[in-house]
């Protein structure tokens, strides 16, 4: 049977005095989309730079594709793509010719000009690096990523500062190469990109594993069921709207302008929200009675925001 796509046991990274990573775990199997969520300095990007061999371990053990990321790496590299946060290349090469290097580092490449093209960038072929906005820089680095047909890609937040068209691109080709069977594993702070995308979500927070499983295991029902939750302005009175309701329920602002209703849902107490909100000049969005969303799972397990 092949080794996981990535399997980290105790991993524990420190940077001087400061623990940027703190005994963390985690497996992914193959062929599938993991998304390391968590927010800002989180550790994140220290994982997945360790798991691509550019930064050493102080404790734990990391395996990819089997291998250990640095004795191993010489071996490792040509079957991983990396997308690292930030990017980067020389400022006046020009998008092909950068693409065209990479490409012919690698012993089967994807044609580099069907990949522009996949990402948009054809028009942009011919302009210099340093001249390509935020987000086709962006796309350039994840086309530099996958060029090689890697088995596994680490993508660190690849689609920070895109605009919500390119975006989607980039989650289609993603989609696309997962069903191709390629292994992906993305560092996100949006969790509408893990949920989205992922088929399995670890969320990290001071360096550790908060909790882990598909999108649905995490937003489950469970004792949640039911829940009534809109959005609307910051600061509404909640024990005003709780005492327009019947008795023993509960409203709480969980995050700002983010509502939920405690106690069973019916049609009646839908109404009498909607009521309350219309009498008191309040627009209610997004309401909804159900699941819970990763941020309401992250705040519900930290006490925080996930967005920060
Ligand atoms: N080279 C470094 N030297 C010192 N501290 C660092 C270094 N790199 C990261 N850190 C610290 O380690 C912690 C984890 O950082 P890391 O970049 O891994 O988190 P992250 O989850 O990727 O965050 P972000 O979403 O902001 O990229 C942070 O407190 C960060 O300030």
């Amino acid at each position: 049977m092949s080794a996981p796509a990535v399997e980290i046991s105790g991993l524990v990274k420190r940077y001087g005095s400061a623990t940027a990573v703190d005994g963390l775990d985690l497996r992914m199997p193959r062929g599938r989309l993991l998304a390391l969520l968590g927010p800002n300095g989180a550790g994140k990007t220290t994982t997945v730079e360790i798991c691509e061999g550019f930064r050493r371990a102080d404790a734990g053990t990391v395996r990819v594709l089997g291998l250990d990321p640095v004795a191993d790496g010489a071996r490792l590299r040509p079957r991983i793509g990396v997308m690292p946060q930030g990017g980067g290349a020389y400022p006046g090469v020009r998008a092909d010719e950068m693409l065209a290097l990479v490409a012919s580092c690698a012993a089967n490449p994807l044609d580099p000009a069907w990949l522009l093209d996949v990402l948009g960038l054809a028009s942009a072929r011919r302009t210099p690096y340093k001249r390509l906005s935020g987000g086709l820089q962006q796309r350039l680095s994840l086309a530099c990523a996958l060029v090689g047909r890697p088995e596994l890609v680490f993508l660190d937040e690849p689609t920070a500062g895109m605009d919500p068209q390119a975006r989607h691109l980039v989650w289609d080709l993603l989609g696309a190469l997962r069903s191709d069977g390629v292994s992906i594993l993305l560092t996100t702070h949006l969790m509408e990109e893990a949920e989205a995308l992922a088929d399995d979500v670890v969320i990290v927070d001071g360096g550790r594993v908060v909790t882990s499983g598909t999108p649905g295991e995490l937003t489950a029902e469970g004792a949640d069921a039911g829940r009534l939750r809109f959005r609307a302005r910051p600061g509404l009175d909640t024990e005003l709207l709780a005492a327009a309701l019947p008795e023993g329920y509960r409203v709480q602002e969980s995050t700002r302008g983010a509502y939920r209703v405690d106690g069973e849902v019916d049609p009646q107490v839908v109404s009498a929200v909607t009521a309350w909100c219309a009498q008191h000049g309040v627009l209610a969005e997004e309401l909804h009675v159900g699941r819970r969303d990763l941020e309401e799972v992250f705040l519900e397990l930290t006490g925080r925001e996930l967005r920060t």
